[in-house]
């Protein structure tokens, strides 16, 4: 069982190092694994569980993968994949397993997948991805717990998605990528991590335009090779840390190449939280009361529903009366009963949630519910009287590396615990 123990009343600052983002280095493993030539290096790693798990993941289908800690590097080597099965045991241990299907699609003709993983936040279904697969050729049969997927050759065709998903799209993308002819992908999703991905895959081989517009194009090719590619910075990593040093009265130097925190650096600016873009470094200060703020919650560029969470901590130390609109996921809201816990005044009614601060908080026991929820109470504990003790520390260490050693250079009195076996 991993805690983090935190001691708040100490305002950060200093230079806060991102990490590369979660969300781009799942899915560029996922697409190594499509070359069957060429060794591909990942720079950038965020060293997080999630990563872990994806290298073990690889390495089950028969991968050779080298995770280089210290250099933030991974090495993969997929020329020879032997076992079409991702299995429960660590399929279902994170969301990025999904993004696994594609290269075993392609290179083995199937995928059995034992189980997809992820943070609980309500429905999270699947449907685009393997109807997409099925109109590209695939035959999927959806079994209680095991999906298979079978694609012997898989033909481009015109793909609508109900809602712009972004691990749907990338998946979609990358079948494309390998199929005979033209595939056509509309409303697809616009994250700046799918077009990280595009730009991976485009060095690998593949024929993609229209990322960034919703309407992607994929002329299929015969073959991907390995390629070297540097991963983006972590949008919500950073955010936390802006987060950080707003309600903590700090002032932090962000450092992440090409970092762009978008609607939630304009939310924190509403707030009072000032930035300052100095070259590549950006600059947040606060040394004011904060103000309340109202968040819905969209795919980008509205704000991202994964900094929702630590907002709502944020939105509970201002001055006043917040709204919250989540609506993405029906059910993230499982943070407030926790920040209640601690002395926060927050209503929730269905995807509405209304947060009256400003109320001290007082640290105790609580406990994260998802990655999104354990980093948001790991920030209230920043700012409460006394010490909070947030269990499980496995959910933050699927989204954030390193986190307690990177807040402690900061100032923080944060520890992270390891008990039992
Ligand atoms: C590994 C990764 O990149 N995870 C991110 C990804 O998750 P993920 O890709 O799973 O999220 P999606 O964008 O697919 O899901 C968004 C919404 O669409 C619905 N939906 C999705 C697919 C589908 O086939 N059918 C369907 O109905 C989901 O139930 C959900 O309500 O995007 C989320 C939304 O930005 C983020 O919170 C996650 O951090
Ligand atoms: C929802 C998240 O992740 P995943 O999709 O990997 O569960 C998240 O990062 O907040």
């Amino acid at each position: 069982m991993v805690r983090y123990r935190v001691r708040g009343g100490n305002a950060l600052r200093g230079t806060a190092f991102i990490q590369g983002a979660k969300n781009a280095v799942l899915p560029m493993i996922g697409a190594a694994l499509l070359a069957a030539k060429g060794r591909t290096v990942l720079r950038n790693v965020p060293i997080i569980e999630d990563v872990r798990r994806a290298v073990e993941l690889a390495q089950s289908v028969g991968a050779h993968v080298e995770l280089h800690e210290a250099e933030r590097t991974l090495v993969i080597d997929a020329s020879r994949l032997t076992s079409a099965v991702l299995p429960a045991e660590i399929a279902r241990r994170f969301r990025g397993s999904v993004l696994f299907t594609p290269a075993l699609m392609h290179r083995l003709g199937e995928a059995i997948v034992e189980g997809v993983g992820g943070c609980n936040l309500g429905s999270r279904n699947l449907d685009f991805h393997y109807l997409g697969y099925k109109r590209l050729g695939a035959i999927v049969d959806e079994g209680e717990t095991v999906i298979h997927v079978k694609a012997s050759g898989l033909t481009g065709a015109t793909l609508y998605l109900d809602t712009p998903s972004h691990t749907g799209t990338e998946n979609l993308i990358m079948a494309a990528s390998l199929a005979n002819g033209v595939t056509v992908i509309e409303n697809a999703a616009l994250e700046p991590e799918v077009l990280d991905v595009i730009e991976m895959l485009t060095k690998m081989g593949a024929r993609i335009t229209g990322g960034g517009t919703g309407f992607i194009t994929v002329e299929g090719v015969d073959e991907l090779h390995g390629v070297e590619h540097t991963v983006m910075p972590d949008r919500l990593d950073a955010g936390v840390f802006a987060m950080a040093a707003a309600l903590t009265g700090g002032e932090l130097s962000l450092v992440g190449t090409g970092l762009d925190l978008g609607v939630v650096r304009y939310k924190l600016e509403q707030m009072g939280v000032d930035f300052a873009r100095q070259g590549a470094v950006l600059h947040v200060k606060c040394d004011r009361p904060l103000r309340p703020i109202n968040i819905i919650t969209d795919t980008y560029p509205g704000f991202a529903t994964d900094l929702q969470s630590p907002m709502m901590t944020v939105a509970a130390l201002a001055d006043g009366v917040s709204y919250i609109h989540e609506r993405i996921f029906d059910g993230r809201f499982a943070l407030a009963g926790e920040l209640n816990k601690m002395g926060a005044r927050i209503e929730v009614d269905g995807s509405r949630a209304v947060v009256r601060g400003r109320t001290p908080l007082t640290g105790t026991m609580v406990t994260a519910h998802d990655l999104r929820s354990g980093i948001a109470l790991v920030l209230a504990g920043l700012a409460a009287t006394g010490e909070t003790v947030i269990e499980s520390g496995y959910l933050i260490d699927r989204g954030h590396a390193y986190l307690a050693d990177r807040m402690r250079a900061l100032g923080a009195d944060i520890t992270r615990e390891i008990s039992g076996p």
